[in-house]
Order: C-alpha cells, then structure tokens, then sequence
C-alpha cells in the first residue's frame, strides 16, 4: 500500500481494522483549514489522529474536541510512520483498532479509474501466480531429483510441514485490509493448483459428498485435485495402503465424544503402509435432516454415524425420546438413506441439506458449543520436521509385567517429552488384550524423541511409529465430525 503519496490534494479516508471489520474515517476538512493544508485529521474513539504529509507521520492525540478546535493538548501519545504501514494497536476504553493503511477518498466518477487499477493489478497478479507456478514444477522436479539420488526419502508433492510456513509468514505479512483468513482461502487454491501442476493428485476420503471429513479435505487440498469418496474409513486406510490414491482424509478424534474407534481400530491392523502427514481441526455444528415437510413429531427412525449420536445426546433425550436409531458409516450415508425414507431424519452437515434434498428440522444440536473434530491426512510416509511437530505411536504391553505401561510411559518424562493423548483399544487378537495409542510432541526424526521410542521399546511390545505432524491450532470456537 502506497501511504507515501500526497494525500494534501484530496481529503483522505484512513482505513483502520475494528473488531466488527474494516471502518473507513474520512478527515475532518475543519482541521485541515486550521493547522496545514498537509495535514489530516480523523477521529478514532475519543481521540484525534493527525497525519501529516510532509513528516509522513501519524500521531495520536488525546481530547478530540480539543483537537478539532484547534486548541490541542500537545501530549503525544503515539507517533508511527503510515509510509511503512506497521500495524498499530489502539487500546482505548474498551476500543482495540488495527490501522492497516491510507486512501484517497473516492466517488462515484472515479469508478473507471478505479476499475483500471484494478485491471493493471489483475494482469500482474496473473504474471506472479503464473511465474510463482513455474517455480513450483521446478520444486517438483527437484524433488524427484533428490528422490532418485537418495538425497530424500521421498519426492512427495504435498508438504504440511512447509504448507504451515507459508501460511504463518502470509499472516505475518497481512496487513490488511483483507482478513488473515480470505488471505489463506486464496493461497489454499494457489497451492491446490500448484501441487496438481506437479502431478496428479488423488485424495479419498470418508464419503459419500457432503461428511465433515469431505470438508476437511477441500479445505486442506482445495480445488484442483481429484477427490475419492469411500463408503468406510478402513477403505480409505485401504486406498493409500494400495497406492490406488495420494492420500486419504479420515475423522481421528472428538473434543467431547473421543476418539473415532473404527480410525484406531484401522491403524491397528495397519502393515506400516500408511503414516499420518496432517492434522486438522474442524468445528462442527449439527442438523437434524427430515424429508421436506417433516415436522420433528413425525419422526420415526434417525440416522447417523455413532459419533453424530454422541456429540447430540442431550438434544436426542429431549427431542427425540423412542425414536429408532440407526448407526451408518457416516453422517452424509445418513442424509442420503433418510432421504429415501418417509419419516426418516438424519443428524449430519447443515450442507447435507442441499445436497439431498432435505428440510432442516432443527440446527446447532450439539451438545457443545465449542464441538470439535481432529482429522489427519494420511499418507505412505509422513513429512520432514516442522519446528512443531506431534508423533502418534501405538503399542501394546505385556500385561502379566506389573506397571509395563507406566515404565513405558516413565520414559518421555525421563526424556521431557510431553504426552498429548492416550487411548486404548481391544486388539482383538485375544481377550483384554489393548493397543494403546500416545501422542507426543516433537518428531520422530528430532534427536530426543527418536532415542525416547527406542528407551520405550524396551517396555513395549509391537511399538508402530503412526505418523508425525506439524501441530496445528485447534480452533478457540466451535463444533463436529465425520
Ligand atoms: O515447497 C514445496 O515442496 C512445494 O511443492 C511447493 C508448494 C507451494 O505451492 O508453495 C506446493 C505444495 C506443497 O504442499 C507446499 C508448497
């Protein structure tokens, strides 16, 4: 953004980032004619912004009424240069403001100078995503390259660990006044087409259209991949087992109702062929889904996955007291067969709606308010380390050895290693028989957790590396799953 220009000529609009969006203040005239034609003044909360153009300098004054009249108090609380647009917060009763930069005031008859601006800005965009483009099929081939000469494990296309990079620098660089957000939408669909220029990427995930985890899939590869629907979590375990697709996208864990069982139970009886590359956060909100003009008294029969069930009980024992219900492999499998049934509803995706037809009985039905769901993209090997990384292990003990899972775990406090989760599962090879399943921080390349497993080994039977990570951020509000 140019702040350097000389905004003397025109009055001027300072655009400052408010909780509640982008605010545009346009200068106060009165200002301008008391002080210095190179001067503009804007009100903020109940103080005065001065900017002047020959200093370049914004300075933030204290009694806006004052400061209008011409009569100020010269306490300078703040001075900032707008030319390098560094972001500045104003904390003032109660009333936090971002400034993210300076414009001309426009009016209508600028519109087809504007639009040519745009026009020109557009043509360069175009010249940077293409030539940003060529580099990244030279990273492709330079990773195949490095593959083939045994300089890296793998030529993978995908790369979480440098993904989270990229997406922590653009939030640094973001100024505004487009939202961190809209920022990372757009580079998700730049890197989306940049990973398919390099080579035809499959993802599977747990289908039909329209799960929580179909979301987290476009959300993590965008468009311009080809996307697999698979009727269960153990196909898509399958799929990436058999190299039939790139990756797969699987529900993991719920912020109220647990883990996903038939996801751990499939990591069990994994041959090593799958590792987790990703993980990733989803809020999810609930909707029970009738044929259209279903009243809730209608109700006979309710399908959803088991996990949907979980997140809704207190909703169900109110609402939905003798109704039949119905565990399917997937909240989207619901919708699909309640569509079919007169007297059905689903618990599923709000978007499952559109999708098969339905009527939205009731929304938001989830226990919790913040409900979440963790899901990890899986892969035949896992990325390089990120400078924060999680390991997912699964192991077993030998249970007629007392404390063998205490010694186990001894082991990552010796190492000052954290434990992020622990769960267990019946193997199914014999009764009271588990696996059980820890997370930990760091990699499995990093010098300390790769010495902690080999300790542990010692105390465990059967220890499989899942997978490690580049941790993510769950987010601070929300609800979930499959
Ligand atoms: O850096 C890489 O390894 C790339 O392949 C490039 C790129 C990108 O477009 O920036 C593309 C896909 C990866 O997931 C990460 C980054």
């Amino acid at each position: 953004m140019d702040c350097s220009k000389n905004w003397s000529k025109s009055s001027a609009l300072l655009h400052v980032l408010t909780p509640q969006g982008v605010c545009h203040l346009r200068d106060i005239p009165e200002a301008r004619r008391r002080r210095s034609p190179e001067t503009h003044l804007f009100a903020l909360s109940s103080s005065a912004w001065i900017y002047d153009n020959r200093e370049g300098e914004m300075d933030r004054r204290r009694g806006l009424r004052e400061v209008i009249a011409g009569g100020e108090d010269e306490t300078n609380i703040c001075k900032m240069t707008a030319a390098s647009c560094t972001p500045l917060l104003i904390a003032r009763n109660q009333f936090a403001a971002k400034f993210v930069g300076m414009g001309e005031e426009t009016t209508p008859s600028d519109l087809g100078h504007l639009r040519s601006r745009i026009d020109t800005l557009d043509a360069d965009l175009v010249r940077l995503l293409n030539e940003r483009a060529s580099v990244s099929v030279n990273i492709g081939l330079a990773k195949q390259k490095a593959a083939k000469t045994g300089k890296a494990a793998d030529d993978h296309i995908h790369r979480p660990s440098r993904e989270k990079q990229i997406y922590d620098r653009l939030e640094t660089l973001n100024h505004g006044p487009l939202p961190t957000p809209a920022i990372q939408a757009i580079f998700r669909e730049v890197m989306s087409a940049s990973i398919s220029l390099q080579r035809e990427t499959t993802i599977a995930f747990l289908g039909p259209r329209g799960t929580y985890t179909h979301q987290v899939a476009f959300n993590r590869f965008g468009d311009s991949v080809q996307y697999v629907a698979q009727d269960t979590i153990e196909d898509v375990f399958d799929a990436v087992e058999s190299g039939s697709v790139t990756y797969g996208v699987v529900p993991f864990e719920n912020s109220r109702f647990g883990s996903v069982q038939a996801t751990l139970d499939r990591f069990c009886t994994s041959s090593g062929g799958v590792q987790i590359r990703a993980e990733a956060y989803l809020p999810v909100q609930h909707s029970l889904l009738a044929n259209k003009g279903t009243s809730q008294s209608q109700i006979r029969r309710v399908y959803s996955h088991q996990q949907g069930f979980g997140q809704c009980q207190s909703y169900i024992s109110q609402h939905l007291r003798g109704v039949e219900r119905i565990n399917v492999s997937s909240t989207a499998h619901a919708a699909d067969l309640a569509s079919r049934e007169p007297g059905s509803a689903a618990i599923c995706s709000p978007a499952c709606a559109t999708l098969y037809g339905l009527d939205v009985v009731a929304t938001g039905i989830e226990d919790a308010k913040d409900n979440t769901t963790r899901f990890f993209i899986i892969g035949n090997t896992s990325d390089s380390p990120s400078a924060d990384d999680r390991t997912l292990l699964s192991f077993t003990v030998d249970h007629r050895q007392p404390g063998a899972l205490a010694d186990a775990l001894s082991v990552l406090k010796t190492h000052n290693i954290n434990l992020t989760k622990i769960d267990s599962r019946p193997s199914g090879q014999r009764p009271w028989h588990f696996f059980f399943f820890i997370e930990m921080t760091g990699h499995m390349h990093n010098e300390n957790v790769a010495s902690a497993i080999d300790d542990m080994k010692a105390y465990c039977l059967d220890l499989r590396i899942l997978g490690s990570y580049p941790s993510q951020r769950p987010p601070a509000e929300a609800g979930a799953i499959i």
